[in-house]
């Protein structure tokens, strides 16, 4: 059984389709994200499956429970881990009063090793958090019930790098342990490290649905040729080649054509030195958000060399 279905499930804010016909699932122990740009309906989907906006239309089930059920979704929510976009604690009680409350709902048996992990200063007031103080604070709520199915809204925003590594790592390990995580974000490099699989959003709409592999292999490669004499001709116009970038003396451009094509035009060049990696995540989601070319990072940019 899915943990979490989501069948043709509509929210219609009368302005605007919050959520537009979804329909997706995510399996046990999988750890599953959710991307899009702001405003494509992350948050909607999020606050539909717990319950706390009701659909237009279209079914959910999480943990078995139909979202639309209260109480068997109250049910299901005792095995649930919650951390939302805008986590809007107390402002006058400390830390450790905010967990608390939540252990005396759903129980703390991993309160202490978390706060190993996640170092939120529980003593003190929520007024004098920072941003990222009260996200540790929300992760380690979130997950010391020990829940079956974790979902989060943004989970690393405030995060230093040093706190979203250990997030990383904790979530590998929860992936181990067979915990579902659920996850909106739009750090593309982010679900790359983390997750199994990537729903992407757009303006309400599923417009990908990939496991993370497919999705770099669809991207193509990125290729980058130094030449002794600097020239790249025919490179750049080889079948199967975008987002070119020129520099001194050479070329770089996202490649996602027949590599025997390649390999034959760079044996035609004096080739100095040639680089073929992955390309970046946000040029591979470029192709499903079908908006312009990414922004080149600091190259001059031809559209033919
Ligand atoms: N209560 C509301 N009333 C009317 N429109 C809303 C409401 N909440 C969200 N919307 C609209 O629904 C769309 C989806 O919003 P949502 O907050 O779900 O997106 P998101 O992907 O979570 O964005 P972000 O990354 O900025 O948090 C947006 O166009 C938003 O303006």
């Amino acid at each position: 059984m899915a943990v979490i279905e989501v069948t043709d499930l509509t929210k219609d804010y009368g302005s605007v389709l919050g959520a537009d016909s979804l329909s997706f699932t995510v399996e046990e122990g999988e750890v599953f994200g959710f991307l899009g740009p702001n405003g494509a309906g992350k948050t909607t989907t999020i606050r539909t499956l717990l319950g706390l906006l009701s659909p237009t239309s279209g079914t959910a089930t999480v943990l078995g429970a139909d979202v639309r059920d209260e109480a068997a979704l109250l049910e299901a929510k005792r095995r649930i881990g919650y951390l939302p976009a805008h986590l809007g604690f107390d402002e006058d009680v400390t830390g450790k009063r905010v967990l608390d409350y939540h252990a005396s709902v759903k129980g703390d048996g991993r309160r202490d090793e978390l706060l190993e992990i996640f170092t939120p200063p529980v003593e003190r007031p929520i007024r004098e958090y920072s941003t990222g103080n009260e996200r540790m604070l929300g992760i380690v709520q979130a997950f010391m019930h020990d829940p079956d199915l974790v979902i989060m809204d943004e989970p690393t925003s405030g995060l230093d790098p040093l706190k979203q590594e250990a997030f990383n790592e904790f979530i590998r390990e929860e992936r181990e342990r067979g915990t579902t995580v659920f996850f909106s974000s739009h750090v593309l490099s982010e679900v790359r490290r983390i997750c199994d699989r990537v729903g992407i959003l757009r303006e309400g709409r599923l417009v990908g649905l990939e496991d993370v592999e497919t999705l770099l292999d669809q991207g193509g490669k990125r290729v980058r040729v130094q030449t002794a004499d600097g020239t790249s001709t025919g490179l750049a116009t080889l079948d199967g080649v975008i987002n070119v970038s020129t520099f001194a003396d050479g070329v770089q451009f996202i490649y996602t054509g027949d590599y025997n094509m390649l390999l034959r035009e760079l044996a035609s060049h004096d080739v100095r030195e040639v680089e073929i990696s992955e390309p970046p995540l946000e040029d591979v989601f470029m192709h499903y958000y079908g908006t312009d070319e990414p922004e080149p990072s600091g190259q001059e940019v031809k559209s033919n060399v």
